[in-house]
């Protein structure tokens, strides 16, 4: 079944606002993410310093955290933003990356999580591991398939009634009661570091022009990202011009082919 979720209507709605994303990401993904986010119309600004990163959340659409290249000085950053940007009523997303791997990140995200964030965006093995199970990760790269975590994502949405996002081969997104499937993409995606961290940050620019709609803007920003993966990997040779044709096919998407084009499904 398809559901009734128009995902152009809500690409074109914002590119309209053009919504600031203040997103808190890693050294590897600032550059692709800022340029994701300029392809698809919005306008990113990276800025983690503890100093100014509570004032900046205050003034964005959204706020995305991504802890991939985590330290001491840049959690301060974090938790100053996300209790900020809860305090204005901002939506902010939570990207986990890793967060299995070390005392110092399992810390820092059980941290963040307490601070309430609207939506959580992450990997399989993320997921699994963020709800409690074993999961077969090690590193930044998911080891599980998506299937495996979509429990786990409905049991965490549940828990700290937020909205959970499972990406992989096809994703899943659920609020706890409402779940979709989003199909598309392409095998080179994972190839190139970075694009789900860059997605997180557009989930972000969706949350913003949406903020009462969490699951739909989340949804929306999935299946912008599936399928102009699939339209990049129409003529990528590997994953170096897939990297920048994927950032082409995001700018060149119209949200017509968007409607006509996303795989969504209710689950
Ligand atoms: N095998 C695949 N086929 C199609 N699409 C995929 C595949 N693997 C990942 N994707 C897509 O790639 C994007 C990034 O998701 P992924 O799960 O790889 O994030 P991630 O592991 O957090 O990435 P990173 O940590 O490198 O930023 C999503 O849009 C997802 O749907
Ligand atoms: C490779 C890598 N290492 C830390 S963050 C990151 C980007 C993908 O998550
Ligand atoms: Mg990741």
């Amino acid at each position: 079944m398809t559901t009734a979720i128009s995902t152009g209507g809500m690409l074109a709605s914002m590119r309209q606002t053009a919504p600031l994303v203040h997103c808190i990401t890693n050294f590897v993904a600032m550059n692709i993410a800022a340029n994701v986010l300029l392809a698809a119309g919005a306008s990113p600004a990276m800025v983690h310093a503890d100093e100014e990163a509570g004032e900046f959340a205050s003034i964005a659409g959204a706020l995305t955290i991504n802890i991939g290249t985590l330290s001491t000085d840049w959690l301060a950053g974090m938790q100053s933003a996300a209790v900020a940007a809860a305090k204005a009523g901002k939506p902010w997303v939570l990207d986990p990356v890793a967060h299995y791997a070390t005392a110092f990140r399992r810390a820092a995200t059980a941290e963040l999580l307490a601070l309430r964030p609207t939506i959580v965006r992450a990997n399989a093995s993320e997921i699994i591991a963020l709800g409690g199970r074993q999961s077969r990760g090690q590193g930044v790269d998911s080891r599980d398939t998506v299937e495996q975590a979509e429990d786990s994502a409905i049991e965490l949405a549940r828990r700290h009634d937020m909205v959970v996002a499972v990406t992989g081969v096809v994703d899943f997104v659920t609020d706890g009661n409402r779940s979709a499937r989003i199909a598309g993409g392409s095998a080179l995606m994972p190839q190139v570091t970075a694009l789900g961290c860059s997605l997180t940050c557009l989930v972000g620019a969706f949350a913003a022009t949406n903020p009462q709609a969490p699951f739909e803007a989340t949804t929306a920003a999935l299946a912008t990202f599936a399928v102009a993966g699939e339209q990049a990997a129409l003529h990528a040779a590997g994953p170096g011009s897939f990297a920048w044709r994927f950032v082409d096919a995001l700018a060149a998407l119209d949200p017509s082919t968007l409607d006509l084009k996303a795989r969504v499904t209710a689950a």
